[in-house]
């Protein structure tokens, strides 16, 4: 059951553009940095602070995808969170010596972003890894922070975020459902 929406499209686009902001100021620029996005909707994050930045600098910055699922299909919603693997990566540039920036939608027990970065050492070896999450529901059970937050929201562990975005599910809006 929907219990209360935490952000709506204004409050997303607000948050999104901050974090924008908080790349460049963090980064000095974002000459030698890379946005990667995780499946599904961090990759739409990715590509949205792209567009952000290319407004507010006027600079590209390359964007890449991984795709993080669970091979075995055959495991419960509640066994795959707790292991996920890559299993795709488009990468569109070299990674060596650059600033990663991981970015998802929801960052919650750190397990995602654990293999995100498996998968990033695996193809290179970057300067810095940097994690940017529009929802932070705490809960984590890795040694796992995000550097640019959209909003940190309390959850009890059985309540679930629900991000939906336009690319996806043609509209925006973050819920919490219990
Ligand atoms: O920190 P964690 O506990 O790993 O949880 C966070 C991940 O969970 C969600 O993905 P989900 O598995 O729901 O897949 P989806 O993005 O394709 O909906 C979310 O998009 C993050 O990627
Ligand atoms: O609440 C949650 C937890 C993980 N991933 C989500 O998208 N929502």
């Amino acid at each position: 059951m929907e219990k209360a929406v935490v952000l709506d499209q204004q409050a997303i686009h607000r948050a999104l553009t901050r974090i924008a902001h908080e790349i460049i100021e963090r980064n000095k620029g974002i000459d030698n940095c890379v946005l990667i996005g995780i499946k599904t909707r961090g990759i739409y994050v990715a590509k949205r602070l792209a567009e952000r930045i290319f407004q507010i600098e006027g600079l590209h910055i390359p964007v890449g995808e991984l795709d993080i699922t669970l091979y075995r299909d055959d495991l419960t919603h509640e066994m795959k969170s707790h292991d996920p693997e890559v299993r795709g990566s488009d990468i569109p540039v070299d990674i060596n010596g650059k600033t990663v920036i991981l970015a998802d939608d929801v960052l919650y027990t750190g397990r995602t972003v654990r293999a995100a970065m498996d998968a990033i050492m695996d193809i290179g070896r970057p300067s810095h890894i940097q994690m940017a999450a529009l929802v932070d529901r705490g809960h984590r059970e890795l040694p796992i922070r995000a550097d640019y937050i959209g909003k940190n929201i309390p959850t009890a562990k059985s309540e679930r975020i629900v991000v939906t975005l336009e690319e996806v599910d043609e509209f925006d809006r973050i819920s919490i459902y219990e």
